[in-house]
Order: C-alpha cells, then structure tokens, then sequence
C-alpha cells in the first residue's frame, strides 16, 4: 500500500473532486461516514458520551459532519469549536451550519475559555489539526491538548493525531494528541509508524474515501506499507515439476563456542523457508550440535575449534549469511573480507558482520551488490553514526543503502526495509518476538529467499513479513512471554499458508 506525502494526499483530494464531479463536501461526508461506521461497529450497545473537538479548517469540519451523524443515531455528543483562527474553511463552515440547522450549538473555545470536563470512560475526538498542521500547536492549544492526554478518555484522532506533522519529527512532544486509535483517510502514514512518532497514533485503521484510482496506481512513492495483500503478490509459487536445485544453495556462516545455537536457528529457518538446500560453517565446535540439530543440513566447519577463521568454500550458493554468532575477532574478520573478495552471490549480514564492517569501514567497498545488512538499531549506529531523529536515521540509511548498493533492514517494531530509495514498512509481528536468537530467525528466511530466487529487495521485504506473521501465530498460541525463536520457526508453514487463506484467524 502505497504512503503519500502531504502534497500527493491534497492532489489526489483535488484530482477525485474533478474527476468524479463532485464538491469537496462530499469527501468530507464520506470521510465521516466512515468514522461514523467504525464507531457505530465498536460502541455496539453502549453510548458513552462523545466529546468532539473540531478545529477550524477540513480536520474541524471532519468533527462537525461526525457530530451530526452521531448525533443523529442518538448518541450523546458535545461540540466544541477549537477557535484558533478566523481563517475558517469553507466546508468547515458549510458543517457548522448543518450542525445548527440540527439544533446543536457548538461551545467554542479560545484564549480564555475553561476547558470542559472529560470523564472517564467518555469519548474524545480529535478533529483539531489534520494534514494542515504547519507549526508546533502552542500557548492555549498545547494546554487544551495536555488537557485531552491527561484525560481517562478513549481518545480517537481524525485521520492525524493532532500536532503531528506528516514530513518531519516533532519539535514539540507535548504538544501533540495521544491517540488510543487513529482513523486515517484512505493512505497510511509514515510518522504512524515511526519509533519516535508511533506512540501517537496508537491503533491505526485506514479507511476508504474512493479516491481517483488511476492517480493513486499511477503516482510514485517512496514509502509503502506492507500488509498481506502486498505480501501475497511477492510470492512465487512452485512449479508442479521443481526439484531442490530450483530453490538454491544457501550457505549459513556464523557461530562461535557458546553460541553456536544462533546458527542451528538460522539454518533451521532457511531450510524451513523453503532453500533447496543448506550448508552452515562453523567452528569445529559447532559440528556435532549442528549434526544432531538439523540433520537435512550439511555441515562444514573453519579449522578451529572456538571461533571462525578464513576457511575455503569450494562451491558457490547462492546467497550466504555472514555474522549470527560469530564474533568479531581479527581472525573472523579476515574471514568476512575473504567472503566478500570471493563472493559470486548478495551476502546478508547480520549481527557481529555489521559490526565487523562498522570498525573495518574499507570493506563496504566490497559488499557484493545487493547484499543485505539486517543491523537493529543499535548496529545501525554503530555503522552510521548518530541521528537526531528518525527522518534524518532514514536519510542516513537512504544515502548508505545507496553509496554500497545495499539493501538495509532495520528491525524494530515496525521493521524497515530500504533500497533504491524506497521505503517498505512491516505490518506483521509482535512485542513477543524481542527475543534471543528471533534476529536469527530472520536471517536464515531472508537468504533462503534469496537462493530460491528472489530479488535482494523482495527477499528482504517478503521475509520481514513472513517472519513477523510466523511470530504472529507463536504469539496467539501462548502469549508474547512464552514465544521463542524456535517457536517463530515452528510457524514458518502457518505464516506462508495465511497468504492465500480466506480468512486467516490473525
Ligand atoms: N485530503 C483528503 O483527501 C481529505 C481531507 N480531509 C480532511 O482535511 C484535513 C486537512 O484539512 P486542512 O488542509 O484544512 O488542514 P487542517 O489540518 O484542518 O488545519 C489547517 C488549519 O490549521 C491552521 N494551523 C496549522 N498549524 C497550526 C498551529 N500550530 N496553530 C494554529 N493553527 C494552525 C492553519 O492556519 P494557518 O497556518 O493558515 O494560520 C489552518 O487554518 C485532513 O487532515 C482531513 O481531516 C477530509 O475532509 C476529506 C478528504
Ligand atoms: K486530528
């Protein structure tokens, strides 16, 4: 699904009302509408009394349209008009006086005004700033808006949790609504899913406005979000006649004495996500667990004992994973460079390769195109130094996937993959998977993917979310505690099968 920037959402806004004759009101309507029915959905029998706070431009006129919706079906509204201007919209207008012609005076608040009572188990709805918003909301706003956070109230935004800019990190915290959900129109956005910003939106529902069609397919974007429907087009499916050498060679290089365990995870997840076949390298150490482990992979260990050292491959797979476990010593780190040197296929690096690359900068230059780092944010740092915040880390990351032809991952809860300066943000996973060895997991899937075919980017992305998803049914098993990295392999086949069913049960 595609994410728009601020000037593509007013085009298409502007694009829909000329080509389906239409005047802008009637987005305004459907927009509420839509509110309205996801509202209706939840409150079921119950009807709390619902406090709506309406700025004073289409955000506002948003909240006026809702009001008599609701209050039309007999819900229990209160209105008030956050007066910040007189720069009133022409629909907000238009709104407000279809809220009179139904009888409802809105309270209108300003400078002075005392702010209402919110009580708890009340509803708030936050229409004040939408897309509009162009500066930090200050002086008596930023005080209505405390007021609204610090309230027992379940707080709904308007398709922006008000004072949150799309384009850019927030200057002022303080001053911006915290949502318990946000109902935003017809694109996500990408502040929603941000580490900084995301606490804001808390759940994000996107609803439908039935914007212009051929615009939203024929407009570029840097910045997707990746729900099952993207997923599913990723796939390839399996022809009748294949046979293992279809689907690669993937080579696993990682481990050292006590931690051999990070490889027997990543070769489990390769073969379990579908590689033709598996070899792992490791020390000598790590040869009998990996035998007596994953008996489907073939095992080839560095002459030492303990850790890894240059050690010769004599075939070529067709993806390999770098780092899991390994360490970072000279030795193992002479290991990397040969790798790169001789590499014939992308690489994916992980864990202590990424900070191996991070001391040895040099080595960059001998990335194979394509290859994948999948570094956590602290392994980010370390390889791009510090950001101020999350857009400058994404410029940052933009720029290096760039200059080394590199796709990057960058975990977190929601997951980022990016290359060719696009963005493609994870939809899938759950706080049960911050857990030893799930990074692992992640890497075995995506290299598999690689050596069964998939692009570097495609691999990438597809595996971010199967890996999610696989954690997804681990989790609605036995609860985010009980999930371990075994348990998201375990789930591979149930995350691939939700691709296609009809309705997957999460
Ligand atoms: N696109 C679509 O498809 C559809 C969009 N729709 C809706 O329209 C919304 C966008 O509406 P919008 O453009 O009128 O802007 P909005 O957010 O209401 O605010 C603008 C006002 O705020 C003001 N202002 C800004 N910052 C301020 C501050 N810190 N402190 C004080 N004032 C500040 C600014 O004033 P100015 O800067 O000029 O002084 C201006 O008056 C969008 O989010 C969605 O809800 C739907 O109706 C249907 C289809
Ligand atoms: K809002």
């Amino acid at each position: 699904m595609k994410i728009f920037n601020k000037e593509n959402i007013y085009k298409a806004d502007k694009i829909t009302i000329k080509n389906q004759n239409i005047e802008s009101e009637v987005l305004m309507e459907r927009a509420a509408i839509q509110i309205f029915g996801w509202l209706k959905t939840q409150l079921q029998e119950n009807f709390p009394t619902i406090h709506l706070f309406c700025g004073i431009g289409n955000n506002g006129g948003d909240g006026l349209a809702l009001a008599r919706l609701l209050l039309n079906d007999g819900y229990e509204v209160e209105v008030y008009v956050v007066n910040f201007s007189d720069k009133r919209s022409d629909d907000f207008l238009l709104n407000l006086a279809r809220l009179k012609e139904n009888k409802l005076w809105p309270e209108f608040i300003g400078e002075n005004s005392d702010l209402p009572q919110l009580p708890e188990g009340d509803i708030v709805i936050d229409a004040i700033f939408g897309i509009g918003l162009n500066r930090s909301a200050a002086g008596w706003i930023k005080e209505l808006i405390q007021h609204i956070n610090t309230s027992k109230t379940y707080v709904i935004a308007v398709d922006v949790p008000s004072g949150l800019y799309l384009d850019k990190a927030p200057d002022d915290k303080e001053a911006i609504v915290k949502a318990n959900t946000t109902i935003t129109f017809q694109f996500p956005k990408l502040v929603f899913f941000l580490p900084e910003t995301a606490e804001f939106a808390g759940n994000v529902e996107i609803v439908d406005l039935g914007l212009d069609r051929e615009f939203i397919n024929t407009t570029t974007s840097e910045a997707f979000l990746i729900s099952r429907n993207d997923a599913q087009r990723l796939y390839k499916p399996r022809a009748k006649f294949a046979h293992k050498g279809d689907f690669g060679h993937c080579l696993i290089v990682g481990g050292s004495y006590g931690k051999i365990g990070s490889v027997v995870l990543a070769t489990k997840a390769a073969l379990r996500a579908g590689a033709g076949k598996v070899t792992s390298l490791v020390p000598e150490c790590g040869y009998d667990i990996l035998q007596s482990t994953v008996p489907e992979a073939m095992v080839i260990t560095a002459f030492n004992d303990n850790f890894l050292i240059p050690t010769e491959i004599n075939f070529k797979p067709q993806s390999s994973v770098f780092g899991i476990g390994a360490g970072k010593g000279k030795k193992t780190a002479k290991f990397l460079e040969q790798l790169l040197t001789d590499a014939h296929s992308p690489l994916l690096i992980d864990a202590d390769g990424i900070n191996i690359l991070a001391e040895h900068t040099d080595l960059l230059e001998l990335l194979p195109e394509k290859s994948i780092l999948t570094p956590h944010p602290g392994e980010l740092k370390r390889l791009l130094g510090d950001w101020k915040d999350d857009f400058e880390k994404l410029n940052k990351a933009k720029d290096f996937s760039k200059k080394y032809k590199v796709v990057l991952v960058i975990k977190g809860a929601f997951s980022i993959t990016i290359a060719d300066d696009n963005l493609y943000i994870n939809t899938t996973g759950n706080p049960g998977m911050a857990t030893a060895g799930s990074g692992d997991v992640l890497s075995g899937i995506i290299s598999s993917l690689v050596a069964q075919g998939y692009d570097a980017t495609i691999a990438a992305v597809f595996g971010v979310y199967l890996h999610g998803k696989a954690g997804d049914y681990a989790a609605q098993e036995n609860g985010f505690e009980f999930v371990i990295a075994e348990d998201i392999v375990n789930n591979l086949g149930n995350a691939y099968k939700s691709l296609f069913q009809q309705h997957p049960e999460n």
